[in-house]
């Protein structure tokens, strides 16, 4: 699908991340094919697959767009997703149509900023849709800068001082949305939890809403519920 097309394509509407690790209670072989089924079954216009493996079975069983990303922890840098090239290809080559990378203006594990994958992706896959995950307006622009196609606050909970790790921050979206104005398309990304925050994302003018946990990890909106109710002391993980 040509860029331009994928961009409108994706328009005004819910991506799913369909993610599972094998230690998350929700495992099992399989799991991220039958999530991405669910999500289609219930009309979302785009997925976010993690891991080339898992991209390449969901590719099999649609057309719909993939975000695709490929989580890295190399215990040297805080920069995770999709962090170098050799990530980039296998995300690619397993069939995502765009690939999200940290694009933070963190170090990552070369000594080099996270947001300069950018120019080296634009400069061996020149046609390829690239998603910069940032934490805030300033690393937005570095992104735009750097060729990116579409930006997301995925990473907002790991600003040095979030508002929330469990919900939504939309004045930050506001401020994305007001610097990327003569640029692109903002996605909003990050615990949204309900139709009603989607939908306002939408009217702040973000392009699309991608939603995870609230979907996908029934764990987590377990605990969103507990951790409310009766101050169950399990605490509401950082990293995802
Ligand atoms: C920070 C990070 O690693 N985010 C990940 C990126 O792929 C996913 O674990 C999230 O589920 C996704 O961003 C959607 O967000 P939420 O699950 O909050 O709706």
């Amino acid at each position: 699908m040509k860029k331009q097309e994928l961009l409108e394509s994706i328009k005004g509407g819910l991506i799913v991340s369909c993610q599972a690790r094998k230690q998350d209670p929700i495992y099992m072989p399989g799991i991220v094919v039958k999530m991405a089924e669910s999500a289609i079954w219930g009309g979302a216009v785009g997925l976010r697959i993690n891991t080339p493996e898992d991209i390449q079975a969901v590719r099999k069983i649609t057309d719909i767009p993939i975000i695709g990303l490929w989580k890295i922890d190399d215990g040297k840098s805080p920069v995770f997703i999709t962090p170098n090239m050799n990530a980039v290809r296998e995300v690619i080559q397993a069939g995502a149509d765009i690939v999200a990378v940290d694009a933070t203006n963190r170090l990552n594990a070369t000594g080099e900023k996270a947001y300069t994958i950018i120019e080296l992706i634009k400069k061996e896959f020149p046609d390829i849709t690239v998603l910069a995950d940032i934490r805030n307006a300033d690393e937005a622009k570095l992104a735009w800068n750097c060729g990116a196609d579409l930006v997301a606050p995925t990473l907002y909970r790991f600003n040095e001082q979030p508002k929330s790790i469990d919900s939504p921050d939309f004045e930050m979206l506001a401020e994305i949305i007001h610097v990327s104005k003569e640029y692109g398309p903002v996605l909003m990304e990050g615990k949204i939890n309900t139709p009603e925050e989607a939908i306002q994302s939408l009217y702040l003018g973000a392009h699309a809403v991608v939603v995870g946990s609230a979907i996908t990890r029934p764990h987590i909106t377990t605990l969103r519920f507990t951790s409310k109710i009766n101050k169950y002391e399990k605490k509401m993980p950082l990293r995802y």
